[in-house]
């Protein structure tokens, strides 16, 4: 594991953007493996400014994406697809057929889980997944749990991270209590893990999930078990290491 430490948000940020270009130049029909947050939005930022100036091109990558609540449409501001739509794909230049999230609208949990597995399968695995991590230490959306879920799962969603996602809808009776999640086995088999992280608030489970016991209690702690992750996290985020 190698662990980056930035000044702030916006170094964070130019650094993870810096190993997905590196990565896109390497293999430009790459699958990205890609998160929501806000801790990535920086970096999509800085993908997007080198796309338009001509210095990274990704006409020939794939993505799959970690998760979507489930029972927000595409339109739905607070849905995933809005956001990746929104803030990444639009500006670049990715063919939209290359690019792959949960399905928040298919009600049957066994069917949406199903196609998103063979989905991932059919692309071939992940050559870089990018994550953030949550307060609790949930990557996608696996959350604190007495084992590591596998595969592509529905998850009923934890107060503490109801409560951190509040912010972006109107009142909390509107955040869904549901998400469908790529599973810690699907994440695990990426070929490189990009984590990032930033603020202060970030900083305990942080250490804790890089330097803790490994643990479900824990989901991101398993990522002391790959053998080529990168951690770029700020300051604040690194405050107790
Ligand atoms: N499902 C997402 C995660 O993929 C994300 O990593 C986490 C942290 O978000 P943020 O980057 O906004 O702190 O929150 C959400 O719950």
């Amino acid at each position: 594991m190698r662990i980056y430490k930035a000044k702030n948000y916006d170094e964070m940020s130019r650094q993870a953007a810096n190993v997905i270009s590196a990565q896109v130049i390497m293999k430009p029909n790459c699958v990205l493996g890609l998160a929501t947050g806000s801790s990535p939005l920086g970096t999509y930022k800085q993908l997007i400014d080198w796309n338009n100036k001509g210095d990274l091109d990704f006409s020939g990558v794939k993505t799959v994406n970690l998760d979507e609540y489930k029972g927000l449409t595409k339109e739905n501001d607070q849905s995933y697809y809005y956001f990746m739509y929104n803030n990444l794909f639009k500006h670049i230049n990715i063919d939209l057929k290359n690019t792959n999230i949960p399905d928040g609208t298919e009600p049957d949990s066994a069917i949406e889980c199903a196609r998103y597995n063979r989905v991932i399968d059919d692309i071939g695995g992940i050559d870089l997944q990018l994550l953030g991590i949550g307060h609790n230490g949930h990557i996608g959306f696996n959350e604190p749990d007495s084992e590591f879920a596998k595969m592509t799962h529905c998850v009923d969603l934890t107060e503490s991270t109801i409560e951190a996602n509040k912010r972006f809808f109107a009142s909390i009776d509107d955040v869904p209590r549901q998400a469908y999640t790529m599973g810690i086995k699907t994440i695990m088999q990426a070929k490189k893990i990009l984590l990032i992280a930033s603020g202060a608030d970030k900083a305990r489970i942080l250490r804790e999930a890089l330097c803790g016991p490994v643990t479900p209690q824990v989901p991101a702690s398993i990522l002391q078990l790959h053998n080529d992750v990168i951690v770029v996290a700020d300051e604040a985020a690194m405050a107790e290491f």
